[in-house]
């Protein structure tokens, strides 16, 4: 696309054309009186154009002008424009994991997202994971001040090790003990970017609308900022892990822990041990306990969804914060009311975000939000095969997915769990369960009984202990996303040739 710099100054200008107020750096070609990208072989300036679907393209225009004088100014205003940008990150510590999803990771960075970082004149350093925990433990040793993000570029297991490592390095540099559940946890203000280059890629879907490296490398480039509740998840005092989007016991963890010995299937682990883990029909016996979050004015059953700038994370944020200022250090949410409920569940699904992902567009819970510090609890309790099946059907269209006699959803800021196996009695649940039921029912998948106890998927990994502890922390971290932003209703709107963002 070619266009004339208009004539006058060039601030008033840039407005004018609609350039919004993001912008790199661009040189001038003297000889040809051009706006030229310091990019040798590319003239023009770059800029992000919005498509369908949420995602965004990177596209580039030429200006052209005879005036020499006229240019300068424009190179002048523009670089000047960029130098007010401080959201911009200018320097990106980036860990790849070759392994995650279809293994196509370092080449999504090397061919979609690099030549991008080097257009907006970022600079990096890439390390490519070795050995599972490589970036979290990384985290804890490098000179973090030296980065204005980290940027992962896996699935939700490696922003989760990401997140991990950032998290724990802030704690421990502040002098918080992880191990104490109520301890009031430091916010993590370096940002994430992922690019998604994984199985699941729910945290990205969720928090972007789309799964694609470029649109993520773009919101990165940008510089957006999208707050993030995290719960911390533990059991007898002791820290077992994060989680910012599924903690699942049931379905979920019985999916996870039997995907884990399909690895080499790639993404496809998940359809083959969904199928089998449908087809087994087990239920658990257990006690979930659960403080409702007062603090927030959605509800799980809304029919909006948690959109850019959504106006419930900010009242949340806000509602918190004066909590906090009230009482301080202490924690008020020991006094408030418990809720008690026993049964027998097919899955019990907590979630901090939607959980969109290409599998379940809307996700586990539509209406959840990503920042107002609360997490929606789905309890599906034990019903007929073709029950469960409708309800999980429901997570892949428009239908609510809540809407059944055997499923049950709350709103909420803490809760526990405990299997009555380890109820009833006290330790080792590993050997009871091999006596009573385990070898049993390992041998008969399809038998439907109560086997001993099942897994927590805690983002894509399994925990140690079926008992925990779970407390919501509003807005702990930041991703560089924005949330997912609103569909424009005229699809006009996005044929036409606007400038969102220079690059
Ligand atoms: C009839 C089709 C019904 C399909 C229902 C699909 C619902 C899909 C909901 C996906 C929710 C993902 C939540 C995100 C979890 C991530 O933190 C985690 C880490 O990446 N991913 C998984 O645990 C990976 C979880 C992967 C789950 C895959 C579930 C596949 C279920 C297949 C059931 C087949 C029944 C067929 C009966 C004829
Ligand atoms: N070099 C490596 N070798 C082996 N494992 C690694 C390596 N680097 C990272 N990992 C681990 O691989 C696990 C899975 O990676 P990742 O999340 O990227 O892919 P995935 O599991 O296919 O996708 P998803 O989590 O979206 O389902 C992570 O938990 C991470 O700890
Ligand atoms: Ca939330």
């Amino acid at each position: 696309m070619e266009r004339q710099l208009p004539a006058g100054r060039p601030p008033r200008l840039v407005s004018s054309l609609g350039l919004g107020q993001r912008c790199s750096e661009v040189t001038l070609d003297q000889e040809r009186g051009l706006l030229a990208w310091r990019h040798p072989r590319r003239g023009g300036v770059y800029y992000v154009k919005k498509a369908r679907n949420h995602r965004w393209w990177c596209r580039d225009v030429t200006f052209w002008c005879v005036d020499e004088n006229l240019c300068n100014q424009w190179t002048q205003a523009l670089k000047e424009l960029l130098e007010m940008q401080k959201c911009r990150p200018k320097r990106l510590l980036v860990y790849i994991n070759p392994y995650g999803g279809k293994r196509q990771g370092k080449r999504i960075y090397e061919q979609k997202v690099a030549p991008l970082f080097s257009l907006a004149s970022i600079s990096t350093d890439v390390v490519i994971t070795e050995h599972a925990n490589h970036a979290k433990d990384n985290l804890f040793e490098v000179n973090i001040n030296k980065y204005d993000g980290v940027v992962c570029v896996g699935g939700d297991g490696m922003f989760s090790e990401v997140m991990h490592g950032l998290i724990g390095r802030m704690q421990k540099d502040s002098g918080i003990d992880q191990n104490n559940p109520k301890a009031p946890l430091v916010q993590c203000n370096i940002r994430i970017g992922i690019i998604p280059a994984g199985s699941t890629d729910c945290v990205c879907y969720s928090t972007v609308g789309i799964s694609d490296p470029v649109t993520s490398a773009l919101h990165i480039i940008v510089g957006d900022s999208q707050p993030l509740d995290v719960s911390s998840v533990h059991h007898n005092n002791t820290f077992l892990k994060y989680s910012v989007s599924l903690l699942g016991y049931g379905f979920y963890g019985d999916i996870l822990k039997d995907s884990e010995k399909k690895r080499w299937m790639g993404p496809m682990r998940y359809d083959y041990s969904g199928f089998k883990t449908f087809l087994s029909h087990h239920y658990y016996e257990g006690t979930i306990s659960f403080q409702p979050a007062k603090h927030t004015l959605g509800s799980p059953r809304d029919k909006d969804s948690c959109r850019t700038g959504c106006y419930i994370c900010k009242e949340s944020e806000q509602q918190l914060a004066e909590q906090q200022k009230k009482c301080g250090l202490k924690n008020e949410e020991d006094e408030e009311e418990w809720k008690v409920i026993k049964g027998k569940f097919l899955a019990i699904n907590a979630v901090n975000m939607s959980c969109a992902c290409p599998r379940s567009p809307k996700g586990l819970s539509p209406a959840a939000h990503l920042a107002d510090g609360s997490a929606d609890l789905i309890l599906v309790r034990k019903c007929s095969r073709f029950d469960f099946l409708r309800h999980l059907v429901r997570n892949t269209n428009q239908n609510d997915q809540f809407d059944f006699s055997f499923v049950d959803v709350y709103r909420v800021k803490s809760f526990q769990f405990t299997s009555k196996l380890s109820e009833d009695n006290g330790s080792n649940v590993a050997d009871i369960g091999k006596k009573r039921f385990g070898q049993f029912c390992r041998d008969h998948p399809a038998c439907c009984c109560n086997i001993a106890d099942s897994t927590w998927n805690c983002d894509g990994e399994t925990l140690d202990s079926s008992a925990i502890e779970v407390r919501v922390h509003c807005q702990l971290m930041k991703l560089f996303a924005r949330g997912i932003e609103e569909n424009c209703k005229d699809e006009a709107a996005y044929s036409h040739s606007s400038i969102e963002h220079l690059l």
